[in-house]
């Protein structure tokens, strides 16, 4: 945000509102100021008006009594010049003056002695003396003639306040006789003043020469008026220092304390000094008001100068946080175009540009120049349709494209496109309508993405399915073939057409051809025959790709003639087959664009043959299984198919009619409730072992037909494995029972079977290791072999003869196999010498605990007539490992490992533990 500073203009404004709160404000001071010195002024004129007033009214009041005491003072004189005082004669002049007195003042006479000779009230005759009095004893020594005024004095007739004015009275010799004089009533002065308009608390007084004061009327008294008193102030006393006569002065007055304008004012010819004075409060009540409003609307201006202030700062704060967030917007803008710009240049994958409305190109980025192959000098200029294949400009797509993308604001398609160089490619393309503001179509970004690898895999995953989906279907071989074919040129690698031929009688038979070039091979195939004669003969032979990519002399004729008649440059053979085995047919792809990449062809033709074999061996395999089917239905032997496990699947049309069961009576019923002889579990398991050992077995059985009756049959059992030799099916044929195969079936028993202990023989057991080697190899199970040879087994016989050696025996066999699983063997290998094979996901841990318990259980007491027998036995165990063992190299490392047990003490177990273990071997061989 821009700081409140003294460079924006809300700071410029702000000084200015200050400006103006300051002129305003001193001009209201100046005008205050003004006013106040106006209304002071005022007062002073008032005040200078009222004592000028009161200047000639008083000296108009002397004049007056001056002038009576003048007459008085010549009629008294002559009559003291007739010899003696005639108060009537007074009291005649008097009276033809009187009117001119204020009857309360009295006009008096005293002698030279100072005693009252005329104009006391009766009843006080001549015992009033004012001999005492200070003006008369100035009047007695001064000779001076003219009016004279006293101190302020209490009348000794009347008791009050009073101002003497008075003449001196000579004889006629000149010589003091006396004085007349008027005693002035101050409190009737008092009274005059009273009548005067002074405000609310304005004074007026009246002070003698030594400013005793004499009268005063203020209109807020503050008690009797102090006659006499001098005190003053200090700014009075300032004034008269400097203008004796007259003068103004702003003061409190020593009286009272209250300040006021007065105006002072000498009486010219009588010593009295008038002051008259307004109440500052008085005067300036009027500016008081002033000031109030005047300040009123000061604050006001001041407030609303901050209002203002406020409101303008806010606002420029909210310019300035709108210019600040416009300003980074703009930023952000910026930036953000300047990384989209830098995104879309930069982006490689996609090639990103700008159309006009007409669709020319208008920008270009380094992706499309990656994948177009042009560079921006180029094409930008150019129309956009040079980016499509000639096939889809003629028919318009370009301007179709536009239009849609006008209409629906955008287009999204997959289609082939062409580089520069003239090679095919599969694109997803979008193009987006821009447009201004106005709505008005600016033009149309585009983006186009490679997609030809995707695109392969998933237009060769559609093929895929839609093949599969035929053979599933049954589809006649024919249709299945044409359809890898009619998929191919979608692959966008500019293929002009494809067959299948069948290399036997080439000339005359095209498996399938694609659409519409179908025409074309057929007469360049009659002209020109793909003969078996060299060099097709060797190569059809070894079935290896034959890639023609150009024009060559040495190319066979054929591949010239084809060329020529499809117009391609490159034809690409490849052999439908196994390597190395003669081929079943050709795939001949012809291609017309020679740019294209060789893989990408390659791939093509491999993948269309791969799919003919499949489809080709799938028909033969089809054709098989139908005639196997037809022979098992059609065969006179009565035929159960069984899973792997024995679960019964299917019955022959002969299997039914001897048994008389329905197929689904016994559908995934286990195979061995068909075996009446399956009561007794030990013959089935038996059985069950020797058929997956060996993968066969056969015998008679006491079999179960569908009403209940059991007859003696042969079964025949077989095995039908997968090519990595697992069990997927058993298959067992009854046939009716004959001495024939009964002998054979003794003879097969005493073949594998031992006859003492009923357990395989040496040969069975080897015959069984062998095929349980090749499934270990196969790395499907693991294998342990062990060799167990019973301790002590010769004393059995020395000491109670052959047959308690042969009970021993058959108990041993016995013992060992409730030790084991019923899929491991034990075998009796000779003697006294047992063999077992554990075959499944062996382990040290599991074969060793076994071999423990075996151990123990041959080391148990065996029942012998009363007797009990012991023997022992010493086990040497060995595990098949990841190389190829051999059966008889297996044993003899068990035969060692057994051996070193017998050394060590017998009745124990031992693992194999290396060829370093050359004493066992050597001690063993010497033995032997
Ligand atoms: N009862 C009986 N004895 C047999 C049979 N076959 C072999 N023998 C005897 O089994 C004995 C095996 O001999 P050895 O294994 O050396 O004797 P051993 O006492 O077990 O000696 P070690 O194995 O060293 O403990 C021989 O005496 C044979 O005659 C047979 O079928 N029945």
């Amino acid at each position: 945000m821009t700081p409140w500073g003294p460079k924006g203009l809300p700071k410029t404004l702000l000084w200015t509102l200050l400006g103006l709160n300051l002129l305003a404000f001193t001009l209201a001071v100046l005008t205050l100021n003004y006013s106040r010195e106006h209304y002071r002024e005022q007062a002073f004129v008032a005040t200078r008006n009222i004592a000028q007033l009161l200047e000639r009214d008083l000296t108009a009041d002397l004049d007056r009594i001056d002038q009576i005491l003048t007459d008085v003072q010549t009629e008294v004189e002559q009559q003291l010049i007739a010899g003696a005082l005639q108060p009537a004669a007074l009291d005649q002049l008097l009276s033809r003056r009187s009117y001119r007195l204020d009857e309360r003042d009295a006009l008096r006479v005293a002698d030279a002695q100072g005693r009252l000779i005329y104009g006391l009230p009766p009843g006080l005759s001549s015992q009033v003396q004012i001999a005492d009095r200070p003006y008369f004893q100035r009047m007695q020594s001064d000779s001076s003639p003219g009016v004279q005024l006293s101190e302020p004095v209490v009348s000794r007739v009347t008791g009050r306040w009073s101002l003497v004015v008075a003449r001196r009275l000579t004889d006629p010799l000149g010589e003091f006789a006396g004085i007349v004089y008027l005693a002035l009533r101050l409190d009737g002065l008092e009274q005059r003043f009273a009548s005067l308009d002074l405000g609310a608390a304005g004074a007026v007084s009246l002070r003698d020469a030594h400013l005793h004061l004499l009268a005063r009327h203020s209109v807020r008294p503050q008690g009797p008026t102090p006659v006499g008193e001098q005190r003053v102030s200090e700014d009075l006393k300032q004034a008269l220092a400097r203008a004796p006569l007259r003068g103004e002065y702003v003061a409190a007055t020593a009286l009272d304390g209250i300040e006021r304008a007065n105006s002072y004012r000498r009486l010219e010819r009588y010593p009295l000094l008038i002051i008259v004075g307004l109440a500052t409060d008085d005067y300036l009540e009027r500016w008081w008001s002033e000031l109030t409003l005047t300040s009123t609307l000061m604050l006001s201006f001041a407030g609303l100068s901050v209002l203002f202030a406020g409101h303008l700062r806010a606002s420029w704060r909210l310019r300035e946080q709108d210019m600040h967030s416009l300003a980074a917007q703009g930023e952000v803008l910026r930036e953000s175009e300047q990384r989209f710009r830098l995104l879309v240049q930069g982006v490689r994958d996609h090639a990103i540009f700008m159309l006009s409305p007409e669709g020319t190109v208008l920008s270009w980025n380094d992706g499309a120049e990656r994948l177009k192959l042009w560079t921006e000098a180029e094409v930008v200029g150019q129309h956009f349709s040079v980016f499509y294949p000639p096939e889809l400009v003629a028919a318009g797509a370009p301007e179709r494209h536009l239009a849609r993308a006008r209409t629906h604001g955008h287009h999204t398609v997959e289609e082939i496109r062409v580089r520069k160089s003239g090679e095919r490619f599969w694109a997803s393309v979008t193009l987006t309508a821009l447009h201004d503001q106005a709505g008005r179509l600016t033009g149309y970004a585009k983006l186009t993405r490679d997609i030809t690898v995707s695109k392969r895999v998933e237009l060769q995953e559609r093929r895929r399915r839609t093949v599969l989906e035929m053979m599933l279907s049954d589809a006649p071989l024919s249709a299945t073939l044409q359809a890898v074919l009619q998929g191919l040129p979608d692959q966008g690698v500019g293929l002009t057409s494809a067959v299948l031929l069948k290399p036997a009688s080439a000339s005359s038979l095209i498996l399938a051809a694609q659409q519409p070039a179908a025409g074309a091979w057929q007469s360049l195939l009659s002209a020109h025959p793909l003969d078996t004669a060299d060099p097709w003969a060797d190569w059809l032979q070894s079935a290896q790709p034959f890639l023609l990519w150009g024009p060559d002399p040495q190319d066979p004729a054929w591949c010239m003639a084809a060329r020529q008649a499809l117009g391609v440059q490159t034809l690409l053979l490849w052999p439908i087959g196994p390597r190395g085995a003669p081929a079943l047919g050709v795939v001949v792809l012809g291609v017309s664009d020679p740019t294209q990449e060789r893989t990408a062809l390659a791939a093509l033709a491999q993948e269309a043959a791969d799919l003919c074999l499949i489809i080709v061996q799938r028909a033969r395999s089809a054709e098989a299984q139908a005639l196997a089917a037809s022979v098992y239905q059609a065969l006179g032997e009565a035929i159960v198919v069984t899973s792997a496990a024995g679960e019964i699947q299917a019955l022959n049309p002969a299997f039914q009619q001897l048994t008389g069961y329905r197929t689904e009576a016994l559908q995934s019923l286990p195979l061995k409730d068909l075996a009446e002889d399956s009561r007794e579990s030990a013959w089935w398991a038996r059985l069950w072992q020797s058929l997956e050992t060996t993968g066969r077995w056969q015998g008679e059985v006491r079999t179960r037909f569908a009403h209940g009756e059991v007859r003696p049959q042969w079964w025949m059992i077989s095995t039908i494995e997968d090519e990595q030799g697992t069990a997927q099916k058993r298959l067992l044929i009854l046939s009716e029972v004959t001495d024939k195969k009964r002998a054979e079936e003794i003879i097969w028993r005493e073949a594998n079977y031992d006859p003492l202990t009923g357990l395989p023989n040496r040969r069975l057991f080897m015959d069984r290791l062998v095929q349980a080697l090749k499934r270990a190899q196969q790395g499907r199970e693991g294998l342990t072999l062990m060799l167990i040879d019973l301790d002590h087994f010769k004393s059995v016989n020395d000491q109670w003869g052959h047959e308690a050696g042969d009970v021993v025996l058959q108990t041993a066999a016995q013992r060992l196999l409730a030790c084991v699983r019923s899929t491991d063997t034990v075998a009796r290998w000779g003697g006294d010498e047992f063999t077992v094979l554990l075959t499944g996901a062996e382990d040290a841990a599991r074969a060793g605990a076994l071999a423990e318990r075996m151990v123990a259980s041959l080391s148990e007491p065996i029942a012998w007539e009363a007797e009990r027998l012991n023997i022992g036995a010493s086990i040497g165990l060995c595990l098949a490992g990841s190389s190829p063992d051999d059966a008889e190299r297996l044993l003899s490392h068990a035969d060692q490992a057994m051996y070193q047990v017998k050394r060590a003490g017998r009745g124990g177990f031992r693992f194999y533990a290396g060829e370093d273990d050359l004493s066992a071997s050597l001690t063993k061989a010497h033995k032997a």
